[in-house]
């Protein structure tokens, strides 16, 4: 059913995206017309492709020594490392990692701004009067302005680096027409959104499964300590992460339980049409239909058996299993539909920086795991990480304060 909605010959998108649309047009996620999207997604593709992804990984390399650089300076202190998912987030050219804390009020100002986006977009026909209702989207254009103005610093300041903005500006000069500034600052506001809180999301998530299930993290720290043995830097070898079983088991299956876009992805049933057969339902004209990522990834039919329980071995490929009870089953007994994994989505509104983001996740957990034992500071905010998760589109979490103790010093970079 979600290839029925979500794939290439699914659904386009629905109202709840009309959000997207700013003075100047509307950004790369809210087109609402295939074709339209098609066209603009191009540079989108360029920008991530295999020559391109090579820059990202330096950036990536240098983020995550920066991260862990940081750590060391505050070894014994109460560290909240789901803030500091976020400062890594936005560490490209946000100075949170250097600083510490949230220095423009940046993610603030984005959980307020989504958190407008989440009613605005369900009452989209109500967006033309917000301007005449008092405070009613102050954050959600002030965010679009404090991505627009990101943006037009890098344009004026200009880069050495083919970075993605070279791609969405064209400055490889292959589209037939040039692409207004006014459009690149907006898509250039998606990705920092979609790029920064997603992945720090993700990444607080997986550090809340791995503390409060230290069976877990030992195995995973074992896989790490193998992989790059003492001495060796682990962001020396990216490729090698992401042949790590284990590793890719624990983000898959933390994204399976808390995709950071929890909910959304809606599609409709373009009017005029009659209605349409989406898998084996007929759905009428004009209705739309969502694929809840959250609740699918807990459909039993579909991830059994714990389906609310994080046990990454049901990702990884052998013919007997252990339950963490300690039960013996074998492999036709446990069901990982891949199909319906999508916490990126899938078809071709499938989300544009996947690679990127899995690259960052395995490169901060490696690093992290390698040099540093971790001891939960407040055992509260892991009893309550779960209470605190909230739907805004994307998702807004607790806090999660750990003391971090160092193991090693591998060559840093
Ligand atoms: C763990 C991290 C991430 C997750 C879970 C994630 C998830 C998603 C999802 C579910 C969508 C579809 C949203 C929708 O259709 O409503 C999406 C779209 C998108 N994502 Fe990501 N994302 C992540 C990281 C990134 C990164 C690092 C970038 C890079 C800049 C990025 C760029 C985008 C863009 C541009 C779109 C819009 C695609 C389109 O409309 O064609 N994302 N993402």
């Amino acid at each position: 059913m979600s290839t029925a909605v979500l794939g290439a010959k699914g659904l386009p998108r629905g109202p709840y995206y009309d959000t997207r649309e700013h003075e100047a047009g509307v950004s790369l996620d809210g087109l609402r017309d295939p074709a339209l999207h098609t066209i603009r997604r191009k540079p989108w593709a360029r920008g991530m492709n295999s020559t391109a992804m090579k820059y990202y990984e330096d950036l990536v390399r240098s983020q995550v020594g920066e991260l862990a650089r940081a750590f060391h300076q505050r070894e014994g202190e109460k560290v909240d490392i789901s803030a500091w998912m976020t400062f890594f987030g936005f560490s490209y050219g946000f100075g949170m990692l250097q600083n510490g804390r949230d220095v423009h009020g940046l993610s603030d100002l984005i959980e307020r701004a989504l958190t407008e986006a989440a009613w605005i977009s369900h009452v989209p026909w109500s967006i033309p009067f917000l301007g005449y209702i008092p405070g009613g989207s102050t954050s959600w254009e002030e965010m679009k302005v404090a991505g627009e103005q990101a943006v037009k610093r890098r344009v004026d300041g200009g880069s050495i680096h083919p970075d993605l903005f070279h791609y969405l500006m064209d400055e490889d000069g292959v589209e037939p027409i040039k692409p207004s500034l006014e459009t690149c600052a907006i898509d250039g506001q998606l990705a920092i959104i979609a790029g920064s809180d997603t992945a720090a999301t993700a990444l607080a998530h997986l550090w809340y499964f791995l503390l409060s299930q230290p069976q877990c993290f030992n195995r995973l720290r074992k896989e790490v300590d193998d992989a790059f043995p003492p001495g060796e830097d682990s962001l020396m070898d990216l490729a090698r992460q992401g042949a790590m079983p284990y590793l890719n088991a624990c983000i898959n299956e933390s994204l399976r339980l808390y995709p950071p876009v929890l909910t959304g992805l809606q599609r409709r049933v373009v009017s005029g049409t009659g209605g349409r057969m989406v898998g084996p339902h007929f759905v009428p004209d004009g209705t739309q239909v969502a694929a809840w990522a959250y609740s699918i990834h807990r459909d039993p039919k579909h991830f059994s058996p714990l389906p609310n329980a994080f046990w990454p071995d049901r990702w990884l490929s052998q013919e007997k299993f252990v339950l963490p009870s300690g039960e013996a089953i074998s492999q036709d007994q446990v069901i990982t539909e891949r199909d319906v994994f999508l916490p990126f989505s899938l078809g071709p509104m499938v989300c544009a920086g996947k690679n990127v983001a899995m690259t960052e996740m395995r490169a901060v957990v490696c690093a992290v795991m390698q040099q540093f034992d971790i001891e939960i500071a407040d055992r509260s905010c892991v009893d309550s990480w779960e209470d605190d998760v909230h739907e805004i589109f994307v998702t807004s979490r607790g806090t999660l304060p750990v003391l971090l103790k160092s193991r090693s010093l591998p060559t840093l970079i």
